[in-house]
């Protein structure tokens, strides 16, 4: 099968913030680093707003959705408040994620199946106000199919736990997380859903997801942040969207 067209870079800029609240000032920007992703080609802009705001703050998403020229991935919990600020926003996407106070990153997919009618009428008025609604979700064939009932236009699939196997030399378990990734990615484009995929990924583990020719989307954060330090930031998602138009090359030639 063809790549279902250019494979989009999502940077996410989360932990920019991390470093700046660190200190509890105003450096490093977010926003200096969005605008030096957009220089560096990423397709789009991702940002958390989480419940506690432990890194983007309210002021953040105001200032990214004034300065950006590429779109903006607005994550948010399925929570009052969030679709409140997003319906303020407008941002190009809205990507609904699950949500722990005490977890240290998000820890799996949204719980679609278990309350399709609350989340469809939660994303109900964010369509209407022109987001696109992605929903963040493992590779389950039930969480899928119910993200598809719901409305959501786009899945958004956890690649965490392929990520972790492949970072713990737990290479049977990766190579399954990885098959799992690649049917749902299929069954997702079946079911008219846009699939994306995200979390965890690495220079070592982008390229067989970038291959999926149905994924039309990768959100990276954590991973190229931290090589920024090394790298600096432009070449550090230069080398990413590097392995990355490498390996969907390689889906193309498949064909
Ligand atoms: C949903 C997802 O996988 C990430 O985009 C999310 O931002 C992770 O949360 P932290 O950035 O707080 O780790
Ligand atoms: N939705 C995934 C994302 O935006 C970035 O996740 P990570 O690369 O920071 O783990």
């Amino acid at each position: 099968m063809q790549p279902l067209g250019k494979l989009r870079l999502g940077i996410n800029i989360d932990h920019v913030a991390t470093v700046r609240n660190a200190r509890g000032g105003a450096y490093p920007d977010p926003l200096r680093a969005a605008k030096l992703a957009e220089e560096a080609g990423a397709d789009g802009i991702t940002a958390h707003l989480r419940e506690d705001r432990r890194h983007i703050s309210d002021a953040d998403i105001e200032g990214l959705m004034q300065v950006l020229s590429v779109p903006l991935n607005f994550e948010m919990a399925a929570t009052d408040e969030m679709q409140k600020i997003a319906l303020r926003h407008q941002p190009h996407a809205v990507c609904i994620v699950p949500e722990k106070r005490e977890e240290r990153t998000t820890e799996g997919g949204l719980e679609v199946a278990r309350e399709e009618n609350k989340l469809a009428h939660f994303i109900a008025p964010l369509r209407e106000a022109g987001c696109r609604v992605s929903i963040f979700i493992a590779a389950d064939l039930r969480q899928i199919e119910a993200a598809a009932r719901i409305g959501a236009q786009v899945i958004e699939l956890h690649t965490g736990a392929y990520c972790d196997a492949h970072a713990e030399a737990r290479f049977d378990e990766r190579d399954a997380e990885l098959e799992k990734l690649r049917e749902m990615a299929a069954l997702g484009h079946a079911l008219g859903l846009e699939v994306h995929a995200g979390h965890g990924l690495t220079y070592d583990t982008v390229q067989p997801v970038a291959e999926f020719p149905e994924v039309m989307e990768l959100n990276i954060g954590h991973f190229i942040i931290g090589e920024a330090i090394f790298r600096g930031l432009v070449p550090a998602i230069t080398e990413m969207r590097r392995l990355m138009d490498a390996a969907r090359a390689v889906t193309a030639e498949r064909v």
